[in-house]
């Protein structure tokens, strides 16, 4: 058995228990601190949104769904896996976990949603046991159980079975709270009385479940069980190919580097993927970030050219470095020329063939769901020839980069940095590349990507032309052993020729 690991930082029910402080708590008594106040001025509100709230509730369930930790040890047992956060919720607080999950669009009763939808994890018993538990835990604090209090608990819990008609439930647990106080069923009554009144006047529309499935999106939908499985890291590389992996030191006939080369490991050979170790040092990893945190802000999705939008598939904040600016200058010249060197790529200075520095930054729940970084043959459309992803933190727990369909697992490892080719040799691009970073589930992961784009490449590696691959996008699942190779000539691309495939 492995041994229980405490943990330090990043811990998911803490943040939880932070952000219901932070939000409903504080909302919930400034109000009644400004009662008091002689001046009129009003207490400014915290920062904290309910969609702050909502994201950590749903952080939470995305950790349980993809990497399958029953919700009920996370949030009734403070457990993640072999996890012990020793940070169990207080019985309010899991009742607002509860109400944040269904307000924010997460139905925690419905079983015949979608299968892979992650709330049909939050069923019937369950809810009963969180019950009780909440009443237990109120019960050994002594909480006095009087009237307003009562009225606060029932329009909790019962609130949204009134909303949606569900009668039979209203039934079911106005008799289970009454059967466990009995002394007050009279209460407990004109409490439910005065409820569905207050339902009915309030006429308030609360969000659908049905309607809101933008947990998951059709790219994980498909693959779900994978997604999960290489999350996790239960995936490998077929033995094959991992008995011919190497490691070596590499100086690219680079008179410099034969002092100082680079540490290469091989994590995949064809498509090539590698691993640079050292890449970056931790006084440049803490400037890195020292930029970036003052500057980020929520990533968005790249959906049409120049056109970007806001999505649940992407769930961290970026921060692009424009190294033009005088104060990234020396550090992104110095950035720069070490990525020419691993890539053995050319960093363009021509400004519509570069890239800034991308920085990352994923909290609790925080992924991006399976993507390519570059895009289908299109006009004016990003040519992201290649990939050099740095890791500034390691994770504690989940934050893998993931490449379902070479069975490739890559965990956060700080300082060092992958590199891969989005494109095949013909500039087509590369379906096999397809990747995502896994939700993190304890601990705070920070990226920084340096996209390397193509037309800059004209002499560094001329592209080889051939058959444009067909029809391979829905079925890149196991896609590496059916490419097809072959009939390739070599030419020196320009643009014209790039678009004599289409
Ligand atoms: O965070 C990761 O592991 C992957 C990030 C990524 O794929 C991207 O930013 O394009
Ligand atoms: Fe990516």
């Amino acid at each position: 058995m492995q041994p229980e690991k405490k943990l330090r930082e990043g811990n998911p029910v803490a943040i939880y228990k932070m952000m219901k402080r932070m939000s409903v708590d504080v909302r919930t008594f400034i109000p009644e601190v400004e009662k008091f106040r002689s001046n009129p001025i009003k207490i400014p509100r915290p920062a904290i949104t309910n969609d702050d709230l909502v994201g950590t509730v749903k952080g939470i369930f995305r950790i349980s769904d993809v990497y399958e930790y029953p919700l009920e040890d996370i949030i009734l047992h403070g457990k993640l896996g072999s996890y012990e956060t020793n940070t169990e919720l207080t019985a309010d607080e899991i009742q607002v976990f509860y109400l944040t999950a269904l307000y924010g669009g997460t139905h925690p009763f419905r079983m015949d949603t979608d299968p892979v939808m992650i709330v049909d994890r939050f069923d019937y018993p369950l809810f009963e046991r969180i019950m009780e538990k909440s009443f237990a835990l109120e019960s050994s604090n002594n909480v006095l159980y009087d009237n307003a209090h009562l009225f606060l608990y029932y329009k909790r819990l019962i609130v949204p079975f009134i909303q949606f008609g569900e009668d039979f439930n209203v039934e079911h647990f106005g008799l289970l709270l009454s059967a466990r106080f009995s002394d007050f069923a009279q209460i407990t009554d004109m409490a439910l009385k005065v409820l569905k009144e207050y339902v009915q006047e309030q006429n308030k529309t609360f969000v659908n479940a049905f309607q809101s499935n933008d947990i998951f999106t059709p790219y994980s939908k498909r693959n779900a069980s994978i997604y999960r499985l290489a999350c996790q890291g239960n995936l490998s590389v077929p033995e094959k190919i991992k008995s011919s992996l190497k490691c070596y030191y590499e100086s690219y006939r680079n008179p410099y580097l034969k002092i100082g080369p680079f540490k290469i490991e091989e994590l995949y050979l064809d498509p090539r993927i590698i691993k640079i170790h050292n890449a970056i040092a931790d006084s440049e990893i803490e400037e890195l970030i020292g930029y970036a945190s003052e500057k980020i802000t929520r990533g968005t999705v790249f959906v049409e050219p120049g056109k970007s939008t806001y999505s649940d598939i992407r769930l961290a904040n970026t921060f692009f470095m424009d190294q033009n600016l005088p104060e990234y200058q020396s550090f992104g010249k110095k950035m720069y020329s070490r990525i020419a060197d691993m890539t053995n790529l050319v960093m363009s200075s021509d400004e519509t063939q570069k890239e800034k520095f991308q920085s990352s930054n994923y909290g609790l729940g925080g992924y991006y769901d399976l993507h390519s970084d570059s895009a289908d043959r299109k006009e004016n459309s990003i040519w992201r020839l290649a990939t050099l992803m740095f890791y500034l933190t390691n994770v504690e727990l989940g934050g893998a980069t993931i490449f379902p369909s070479l069975n490739l697992t890559v965990f956060p490892d700080k300082g060092s940095a992958i590199f891969w080719y989005n494109t095949h040799a013909n500039t087509l691009l590369d379906h096999r590349m397809v990747h995502s970073g896994c939700p993190v589930a304890i601990g705070n992961k920070w990226v920084v990507n340096q996209w390397i784009q193509e037309p800059a490449q004209m002499f560094a590696r001329p592209c080889v032309y051939g058959e444009p691959l067909t029809d391979i996008k829905d079925t890149y699942l196991g896609y590496w052993d059916k490419l097809r190779h072959g009939n390739f000539v070599y030419f020196t691309p320009n643009i014209s020729s790039r678009y004599a495939l289409m």
